[in-house]
């Protein structure tokens, strides 16, 4: 087993990896549990692990009770919040206890913000089931629902107590949920890790086909660079963790325009995002025309979105920027963007002009 910690002083939280661990994974939580009654929050794809984790846990004399919601990013609501507080009232749950969020991003962003609120505030433990989960979602303590005016805009800071990732659990995850978690991977090459981009390059095709090293690399680096990120800059308020955003005010903006849904997933948004960052940032004169090439390349031969025609998105530059205008980063009326100067040398840039973002986005091929 490997383990990368989380180093927040005395919110310190260990991330434990290894495929199978979902077996032992009494060992981790029977602690937590204190001889009390735990809380399983997952959704109706996850089921079948939710039902060996129950089963792992009466082994060891834990007793747990599911709470299964339906899958998907409209599930990250008011309403669905609403339904799990009350929910996870009605079990009884007190401030000193653990909820398990066992799922992908959708369900530890929900439980999470459900476990900051909850009598002001009880535990939770991340057990990621998603690519995009195991590498980004699950650590980091950025909690949030959706709401008519756009993306996780309701939320709080609240880091998980422990996080349990299980490489093998990725074997029933249908292979478009495997790319849009492989797009957050191939993010932390392009925000400073050069090398590790070329890595992608070389085994993101192995990765997605589902070769167990490619796939255990690539979780444990990124574990490890998004922990070294959140302890630099646990609130996003001193550059650090803005970076972990690279693609996302583009992504974002397309995956408000699908409505949330199905059409695009967020994966494949920030994958768009990405491509359109890098494209913007050469059409600026800030980094080349052939990193931008070589980005969009990566994410085409893997069968990601490379702009808005792959994700099907025919807005306006201007219908886009709207949605953009909700970004939480926007300050003093000013939109920061990551901008690239090549790959690997991602920076905040406050000086973007929306109005050229808009005139950017309407000459790209619909
Ligand atoms: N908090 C953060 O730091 C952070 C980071 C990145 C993304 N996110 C958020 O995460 C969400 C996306 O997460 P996601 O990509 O994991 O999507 P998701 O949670 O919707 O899961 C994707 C799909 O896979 C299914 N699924 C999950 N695990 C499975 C498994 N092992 N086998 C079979 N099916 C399985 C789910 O039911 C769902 O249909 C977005 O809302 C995004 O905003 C948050
Ligand atoms: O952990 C972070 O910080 C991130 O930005 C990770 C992103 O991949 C994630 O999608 C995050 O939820 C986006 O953040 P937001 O602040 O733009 O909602
Ligand atoms: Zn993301």
């Amino acid at each position: 087993m490997r383990t990368v910690t989380v180093e927040l002083g005395d919110r310190r939280y260990p991330i434990h990896i290894a495929a199978g661990l979902l077996a032992s994974a009494a060992d981790h939580l029977a602690p937590l549990a204190r001889g009390r009654t735990m809380a399983i929050v997952t959704d109706e794809n996850v089921r079948p692990h939710a039902d060996t984790l129950q089963a792992v846990l009466a082994a060891a004399g834990v007793r747990s009770e599911a709470i299964v919601l339906p899958p998907g990013e409209k599930t990250k609501s008011w309403e669905h919040l609403a339904g799990l507080c009350d929910r996870l009232l009605d079990l009884g749950v007190e401030r000193g206890d653990h909820v398990v969020a066992l799922g992908g991003g959708v369900i530890g962003d929900l439980v999470g913000f459900a476990c900051a609120i909850l009598k002001r505030g009880c535990h939770f433990v991340q057990i990621p089931t998603t690519l995009l989960a195991q590498v980004d979602s699950s650590v980091g303590g950025k909690t949030a629902i959706n709401t008519r005016a756009g993306k996780n805009l309701i939320g709080a800071f609240h880091q998980p107590s422990l996080v349990l990732i299980d490489p093998s659990l990725l074997d029933t995850l249908p292979l478009r949920e495997v790319r849009a978690g492989y797009a957050e991977v191939v993010k932390y090459g392009l925000i400073d890790d050069p090398a590790f981009f070329e890595w992608c390059e070389a085994n993101g095709a192995a990765l997605l086909a589902g070769d167990p090293a490619a796939r255990d690399h690539a979780i444990a680096h990124a574990v490890a660079a998004k922990a070294r990120i959140v302890a630099a800059d646990e609130h996003e308020t001193n550059g650090t963790r803005a970076l972990l955003n690279l693609g996302h005010t583009f992504g974002h903006a397309l995956e408000a325009e699908a409505g949330f849904s199905q059409k695009l997933i967020h994966g494949e948004g920030v994958a768009a995002g990405c491509s359109l960052a890098f494209a913007f940032s050469a059409a600026q004169g800030i980094g080349s025309g052939q990193d931008a090439g070589r980005v969009a390349a990566h994410f085409r031969s893997v069968g990601l979105p490379d702009g808005l025609a792959a994700a099907g998105i025919a807005a306006s530059g201007a219908t886009l920027v709207d949605h953009m205008r909700h970004d939480k980063k926007m300050a003093a009326g000013t939109l920061p963007f990551l901008l690239a100067r090549g790959i690997g040398r991602t920076y905040l840039d406050k000086s973007v002009d929306l109005a050229d973002v808009a005139a950017f986005l309407d000459a790209q091929p619909r």
